[in-house]
């Protein structure tokens, strides 16, 4: 078991551009095999109230796809662009996780559709689901959200989505194997059921998926392979929603939660909780900017996390701090 550094601080890097990337609504962040930060974002396309009808169909098909790259590699220090992709492929960019083989999985949820994209082809190796059609059997999505790949098995999970509430296991080449998860349904949610299951991130070395049950807000954690319930995670400073965790090897899980509801001074803000007793460790919010509608978390294994923000449309890099500490 590792042992925490309890003390630890992350502070915004204030050095970092990367805060003033020109991107569109930013819903996905991760980081590549060199440790490289992708984005995924929706350049001039934006996800409002007019974007679905009352069945989840997109409405605005007609515009066609993003023509300007929705998926950006980045220098992790110097925030230059090192390569742009996915043009011309996505309508409304959601999740985005990077497998250990440097392969790209992405949902959009105007398709309803998830890719599995080569980080060096322009065409999808895997897509599953159907264009622009909502529905929840076995090859059908409801405005998925997010994929998680397990390390070990090479299974992958999708959370399944805004209109469906369940996480389903799919074999490499995305051949069905289970799903669990219901609508929740009172206002006692039960483990399992979910509102929003919003993002998703293995804990390989405890071999559980956990899940950012948004409008739950609290985070569900599984066994990955049987989806039985290990154990929830709920604070009140979490506030209505936990829109996106992330976990990097080492016992700590990062999470960000959304707004509070009305009238409710519950701060936006991220979090570092120690994954084994769920206490809180640590918040953090940026120096530059504000968080508005963080929608994605990126913890690299050196301690770095990175937030994705869909309303803001930026993105911030959060460093432990070297508070010098009293040594006794
Ligand atoms: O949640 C929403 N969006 C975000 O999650 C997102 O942009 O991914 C949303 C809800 C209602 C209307 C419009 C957008």
């Amino acid at each position: 078991e590792e042992v925490l550094n309890q003390d630890v601080h992350l502070e915004e890097d204030t050095d970092w551009p990367g805060v003033n990337l020109k991107v569109g609504q930013v819903s996905g962040l991760a980081l590549d095999p060199k440790n490289n930060l992708v984005i995924f974002h929706r350049g001039d396309h934006v996800w409002d109230e007019n974007s679905f009808d009352r069945n989840f169909v997109y409405q605005q098909r007609g515009i066609g796809p993003i023509q300007e790259s929705t998926i950006l590699v980045v220098d992790p220090n110097t925030s230059k662009v090192l390569k742009s992709t996915g043009q011309n492929l996505f309508f409304l960019p959601h999740g985005l996780t990077i497998d250990r083989d440097g392969n790209y999985w992405v949902t959009d949820v105007a398709l309803h559709q998830v890719f599995k994209v080569g980080a060096e082809k322009e065409t999808p190796l895997l897509v599953l689901g159907r264009a622009f059609q909502p529905g929840s059997d076995r090859k059908h999505f409801c405005q998925p959200t997010d994929v998680a790949v397990d390390p070990i098995t090479g299974n992958f999970f999708v959370a399944d989505g805004y209109c469906n509430s369940r996480i389903m296991q799919f074999s490499p080449n995305g051949m069905f194997i289970m799903q669990w998860g219901e609508e929740t349904s009172s206002n006692l949610p039960r483990p399992g059921q979910f509102r929003i299951p919003h993002s998703l991130t293995m804990i390989s070395d405890q071999g559980q998926l956990c899940v950012a049950d948004r409008e739950n807000g609290r985070i569900q954690c599984f066994h990955a392979k049987t989806g039985e319930f290990v154990k929830q995670i709920k604070h009140q400073e979490f506030g209505r929603e936990v829109f996106a965790v992330s976990y990097a090897p080492g016992g700590v899980l990062y999470a960000v939660n959304g707004k509070p509801y009305y009238g409710d001074s519950t701060p936006v803000q991220g979090f570092m909780l120690n994954f084994s007793n769920g206490d809180i460790l640590d918040t953090f919010i940026p120096a530059r900017k504000n968080f508005e509608m963080p929608h994605d978390i990126a913890a690299g294994d050196d301690g770095t996390v990175y937030v994705g923000d869909a309303h803001a449309n930026a993105v911030w890099k959060f460093s432990p701090s070297k508070a010098e500490h009293r040594s006794v």
